[in-house]
């Protein structure tokens, strides 16, 4: 099983140490971890330290994973493309980067296959470049998934998406975490969508860690005060989920 855990993460912009002391406990394969906290707070720049893009002190160590280089796939917040290839060609070659260029069968049924789930087959033949911002997002999540990594890291995947999409997104990340034991990191803004999602969740404000753990334990009424400077409450629904219904902002 693939395992991932975060010892005193901490990540540089030039000599600036923009986030530090991030701690996990051991990650395993086929849990969600959400990542949140308020703007500016440093959860992109933790995607990035992960990903390998920044340098910083502390130990990110995976385990368990026989794919090097290719072990973590990391989905950026800005997800906008240049290249002029059609969504199908984009996908495929996500999947084929950094090996052999001849396709298989199995290439091809696995990316019908992530298509189908995200619903945009019919988006196969269109340009890139021609594409709304919801569907730029769909995309970049078909181009993850086809790396087939064992840790997905995606910056506010769902950002762009209706309300269908977000649900639609968020199952089928659920479901091929479970299936195929990956570990997916989410940044997301959406509280409820991270008690509902994610098995964990991991709270970041001003660049230090807040917490991790249960996401049910730690997204609690006193955190949304002093982490997001809200009055709120967590109630459970009719169907059992709990939720985060804010009151209003705290008087400052
Ligand atoms: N390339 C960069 N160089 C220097 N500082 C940066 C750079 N990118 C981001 N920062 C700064 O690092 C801090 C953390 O930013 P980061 O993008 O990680 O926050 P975030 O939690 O992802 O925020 P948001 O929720 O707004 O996307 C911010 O103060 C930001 O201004």
């Amino acid at each position: 099983m693939v395992t991932l855990q975060l010892d005193q993460v901490g990540a540089y912009y030039g000599k600036t140490l923009t986030v530090s002391e991030i701690s996990t406990p051991v990650l395993k394969g086929g849990e969600i971890v959400a990542v949140i906290g308020p703007n500016a707070a440093g959860k992109s720049t933790l995607f990035k330290r992960v990903a390998g893009l920044l340098k910083g002190p502390g130990h990110i160590r995976l385990e368990g994973s026989a794919k090097g280089k290719r072990a973590i796939s990391y989905m950026p917040q800005d997800s906008s493309a240049n290249a002029v290839l059609t969504v199908y060609e984009s996908i495929l070659l996500a999947r084929k980067q950094g090996q052999s260029w001849s396709v298989r069968d199995d290439d091809l049924r696995l990316i019908d296959h992530i298509m189908e789930a995200l619903d945009i087959r019919d988006l196969s033949f269109r340009d890139l470049g021609a594409l709304s911002g919801g569907q730029r997002q769909l995309v970049s999540i078909a181009q993850t998934l086809a790396r087939e990594p064992d840790v997905i890291i995606m910056d506010e995947p769902t950002s762009a998406l209706d309300l269908h999409r977000q649900m639609e997104v968020l199952a089928f990340m659920r479901k091929q975490a479970k299936q195929r034991g990956m570990i997916v990191m989410i940044a997301i803004h959406d509280l409820n969508q991270a008690l509902r999602f994610a098995d964990k969740t991991l709270i970041i404000a001003k660049g230090r860690m807040v917490a991790c753990g249960l996401s049910g334990d730690i997204i609690t009424a006193d955190m949304l005060r002093d982490v997001y400077r809200v009055e709120a409450r967590i109630e459970r629904c009719s169907r059992d989920l709990s939720h985060v219904i804010v009151d209003g902002n705290l008087a400052v």
